[in-house]
Formats: C-alpha cells, structure tokens, sequence
C-alpha cells in the first residue's frame, strides 16, 4: 500500500474515554453516593514510575474519583507491602488498588499481586483474573490489552476471523492480549524470542500487536499490506542532546509505507492504558457494591 494508513488516535480515544468515566462517577455518586477510589502504590523513586503515578492521580480526580497515593522507600520489605496491601484490601474507600511495577529486587511481584483482593485488582494481573480471563467469566481485565482491543474494535469492527499476532508473552500484555483477542474469535499466534522465522510469521498478520521491549523491532517487511499494527512498546532511547526520546517497538515511518492502520508512540497505547484503569476502577466499585455500572 503506498498511501498513508489511517493514524489510530488513541491520545483522542482515551479523552473520550475518560469523559465517559467521568460523566458515569458522577451518576454514580448522584443515585448512590458513590465516590470510587483508587490506591496506588510507589515503591521507590524511578523517575519514570514516578510521572505515571502523578498523571494516574490526576487523571483519577479529573474523573470525579479518589486517588489515594501511598510511596514507600526503595528498601520496604516484602512483609511491609504486604501490610499496606491488606490494610487497602480492608479499607472501604479503596474500590482499586495497584501496585506500580517493577517493584525492587527484595520484593516477590507475585506474591504481593496476588496479595490484593481480586475484586480490587483493577489491574487484572491477580492469578483469579487471569482464570476468569481464560474461562471466560466477567473478572478485572489488565488495561493494556484492554486499550489494545478497544482501538482495534473501534477501527475494524467486527474482529472475527482475523489472524491476530502478538508478539511478546508477558503475563501483564501479550497472554491476556491473545485471550482477548481470542475471545473476539480472532485465530491467534503469540510469537516470542524462541519463534522461528518470526518476520514470515508476522507477515500472516491482519492484526499485529508488538509487546516486547525493543526499539523499534517491527519493521515494513514484517508487516502485511493493509494490516492493524498496534505498539504496546514505551521505550526511552538517549538522544543526542543527553536527553531520552520515547519510541515504540514499531518503526512507524517505516512500517506506516505498508499497514492500514498504525498506532503512534506516544499517543497510542499508553493513554488507553490509564483510560481503562479508570473505567476499571468505575467498574470494581460497583461489582462490590452489587450495583448496575450506570449508562
Ligand atoms: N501495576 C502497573 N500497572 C501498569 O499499568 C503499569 C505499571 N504497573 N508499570 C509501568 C507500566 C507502564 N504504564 C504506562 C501507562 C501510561 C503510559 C502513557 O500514558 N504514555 C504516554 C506518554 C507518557 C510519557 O511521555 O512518558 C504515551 O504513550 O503517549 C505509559 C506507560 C503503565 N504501567
């Protein structure tokens, strides 16, 4: 294809989004005096980590809910966390609770992700969730993939029958992306380090979702004409001038002269993955509330 794809807007998406979550708190809390809350929790001071956590906050508030911040020194012990997680687990303020990844070195992620209650787990990384997910029960799905097939089923619709490639097999990204994916009857593939011959395996792709953490890997020759290319990745290269520029696992230029449709870093993904946090969020204070999500 040589004209240019259609550019998926997920930056104006997810305003979209989260005006919707707001409008729906604010219904929420006008028939039930309802206010959600969300807690999250910082262990340590990674700059980058640090810029997610402020805008999580913000865009929380802006969305009429509770942000509650809890930061914790780079030497908290396990059992600390796992205190502060049960102590948000009983607090009924706190609808969700996420822990911001990757925690320090000492710490177990597993242990403390599955520490939090799973109705509070608006980050769907909870073994119970990843079940629900791969049973196909209503459960807290992960806000990345989440954000993914959003894009994916407001650009093309129906998605069934589509051969959908994932690359990259995280539990937080590429496992739940293929169970969503796989649940919209889509004929899935997670390719990963080992996949033989993985540009001729991508190039089957109507759909391709890249997940793995490598500046732009994914290139024009990988790409089937006319295919959906989605870029989870947020990677910080140093530019010349000593500071960092944020590029995907993509080469947009490149791989824009072949797709259909093509995801931007940054304004893609990453801003879905907040708007879903916040509709997760919305959600999980009404399922333990056992009342209706408001329309
Ligand atoms: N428990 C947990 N849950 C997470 O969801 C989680 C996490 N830990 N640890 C870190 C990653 C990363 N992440 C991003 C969210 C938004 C943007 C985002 O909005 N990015 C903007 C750009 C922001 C910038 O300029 O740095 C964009 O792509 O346009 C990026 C990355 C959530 N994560």
């Amino acid at each position: 294809m040589s004209d240019t794809p259609t550019l998926i807007d997920g930056k104006g998406f997810a305003a979209t989004l989260r005006a919707e979550v707001a409008r729906k708190a604010a219904l929420l809390k006008q028939r039930d005096s309802v206010v959600p809350g969300l807690a999250v929790v910082l262990v340590g001071n990674d700059p980058a980590s640090e810029v997610y956590v402020r805008n999580k906050g913000k865009m929380t508030v802006e969305a009429g809910m509770n942000s509650y911040e809890h930061r914790l020194p780079d030497t908290t012990s396990q059992e600390e966390l796992l205190a502060l997680v049960r102590q948000l687990n009983e607090d009924p303020a706190v609808d969700g609770i996420l822990v911001q990844l990757p925690l320090p070195a000492q710490i177990d992620s597993d242990a403390v992700i599955n520490a939090i209650h799973p109705d509070k787990d608006v980050d769907g990384f909870h073994v119970v969730n990843a079940g629900r997910l791969a049973t196909g029960l209503p459960g807290m799905v992960p806000c990345t993939p989440l954000g993914c097939l959003m894009l994916l089923k407001h650009y093309l619709g129906n998605l069934s029958g589509l051969n959908a490639v994932v690359i990259g097999r995280s539990n937080i990204v590429g496992k739940p992306m293929a169970q969503l994916l796989l649940r919209e009857s889509c004929t899935v593939t997670i390719a990963h380090s080992r996949t033989r011959d993985l540009p001729a395996v991508c190039r089957n792709a109507d759909i391709l979702v890249a997940a793995v953490g490598r500046p732009h890997m994914v290139t024009a020759d990988w790409v089937k004409p006319g295919a959906a290319v989605i870029d989870v990745g947020i990677n910080r290269i140093p530019k010349e001038d000593g500071k960092t520029r944020l590029v995907g696992d993509v080469d947009f230029e490149d791989v824009s002269r072949v797709a259909g449709a093509i995801t931007p870093v940054p304004g893609g993904v990453g801003p879905m993955t907040i708007a879903c946090l916040l509709s997760n969020t919305l959600t999980a204070a009404c399922l333990r509330r056992g009342i209706a999500v408001p329309d």
